[in-house]
């Protein structure tokens, strides 16, 4: 890793001296597999040949099928990797399974794109923090709007997770993953019997696009973050980003607070849709680390986009800059709108809070 002035770059030689043997065959073995669905792809893309087709789709499924059992028994081998879909009993599988289909279609709109994040988020919570031993309750007591004949109430008994989520900072690798941030950051305090709202530390980090994922620089960009050293250390780290491709943003940030003499108490990555590579580096990479994701893809492209994906996470949920004028943390926020900025109030209240100091 070198550092620079004010800029950090790791690179994706350095990611690659993380992984085993094993490892690198596991990743090939992946890629061969995805080649012949890709084959089948083109098929159902171009031919107007019913019989085709048909045959295409049998061996699409059946493809994924094998992809999906290789994966399987790759995540069995790591268990800092957790994939909702091979966690949940198979009766759950179907709700992770059509949520990720939504998120991947090219049709589904903005607005939607949103509404499946923030459900994406409620079962990866449910996933890193519900699962397990027989836990403790907390006992919610609600007023509702029924007065009639008396004032009602209701009791609900919520698991008791203080213990997990209330020593925790929500870091953000800026952009992409500022609103799956703050929805994480909410679902903590909606959990927390004492309404705890996470500080925020907001990093810069940025592939640089014009390089090939085999030649990955990863730079952050501390002149653009914001973030207090010591309130990291002892902490728990929450990392929410939607796409976890090769892994190089998390490594590189978490390389850079470990240099700088942080130790946190953990480190937690919550993702949507992670890749098998990037799963890896970052299981090799961080000692203790913990990943959370609905859903495993099997590879990378060329340009370090997963596949099949979901495209350019960040765009689809902060929509494209006008060309030359990208938008500042602040005005990212305004754009989400009043709906998401009243629903994320206290959680917008804090970014603002790191990013214009006490008097912002
Ligand atoms: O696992 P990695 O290969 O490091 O990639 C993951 C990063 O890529 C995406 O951001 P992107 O580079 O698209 O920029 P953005 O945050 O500005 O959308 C995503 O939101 C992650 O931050
Ligand atoms: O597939 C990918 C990889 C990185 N970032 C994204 O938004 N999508």
């Amino acid at each position: 890793m070198e550092a620079g002035d004010s800029r950090i770059l790791l690179t994706a030689d350095d990611l690659d001296g993380y992984l085993s043997v094993e490892d690198k065959q596991d990743i090939k073995d992946l890629d061969e597999l995805y080649s012949q669905a890709m084959q089948d792809y083109k098929i159902l893309e171009s031919s107007a040949n019913q019989t085709r087709l048909d045959q295409s789709r049998e061996n699409i499924i059946s493809t994924y099928n094998r992809i999906g059992d290789r994966i399987q028994e790759i995540c069995d081998r790591h268990p800092q990797i957790n994939v909702y879909s091979f966690q949940l009993p198979p009766s759950s599988r179907g709700e992770a399974s059509r949520l990720i289909a939504k998120l991947r279609d090219v049709r589904t709109s903005h607005q939607e794109f949103l509404y499946y994040i923030q459900r994406a988020y409620e079962l990866l919570f449910n996933l890193a923090f519900h699962q397990g031993e027989t836990q403790s309750k907390n006992h919610l007591i609600v007023k509702t709007p029924v007065n009639d004949p008396v004032q009602n109430y209701a009791i609900h008994k919520i698991p008791d997770v203080d213990s997990k989520i209330e020593n925790s900072v929500m870091c953000v690798m800026l952009r992409g993953a500022l609103l799956p941030s703050m929805i994480m950051s909410k679902e903590v305090q909606e959990y927390s019997s004492t309404g705890y709202v996470t500080p925020f530390a907001l990093f810069r980090i940025q592939r640089d696009d014009s390089r090939k994922e085999s030649d990955m620089h990863y730079v952050l960009d501390l002149k653009s973050s914001f973030f207090d050293l010591e309130s990291l250390d002892g902490k728990d780290l929450f990392f929410a980003d939607p796409m976890n491709a090769t892994g190089g943003s998390l490594v590189t940030i978490v390389q850079y607070l470990k240099d700088q003499g942080v130790k946190p108490r953990s480190i937690q990555f919550f993702n949507v849709i992670s890749a098998v590579k990037g799963s890896l580096r970052i299981a090799r990479a961080i000692e203790g680390v913990k990943i959370y994701t609905l859903w495993m893809d099997p590879v990378l492209n060329s340009k370090a986009y997963i596949l099949p994906g979901l495209g350019d996470a960040g765009d689809r949920l902060n929509g494209q800059d006008i060309e030359g004028n990208s938008r500042n943390i602040i005005q990212l926020i305004a754009d989400y709108g009043a709906g998401i900025t009243n629903l994320y109030r206290s959680q917008v209240r804090e970014i603002e809070r790191t990013v214009l100091g006490e008097m912002g």
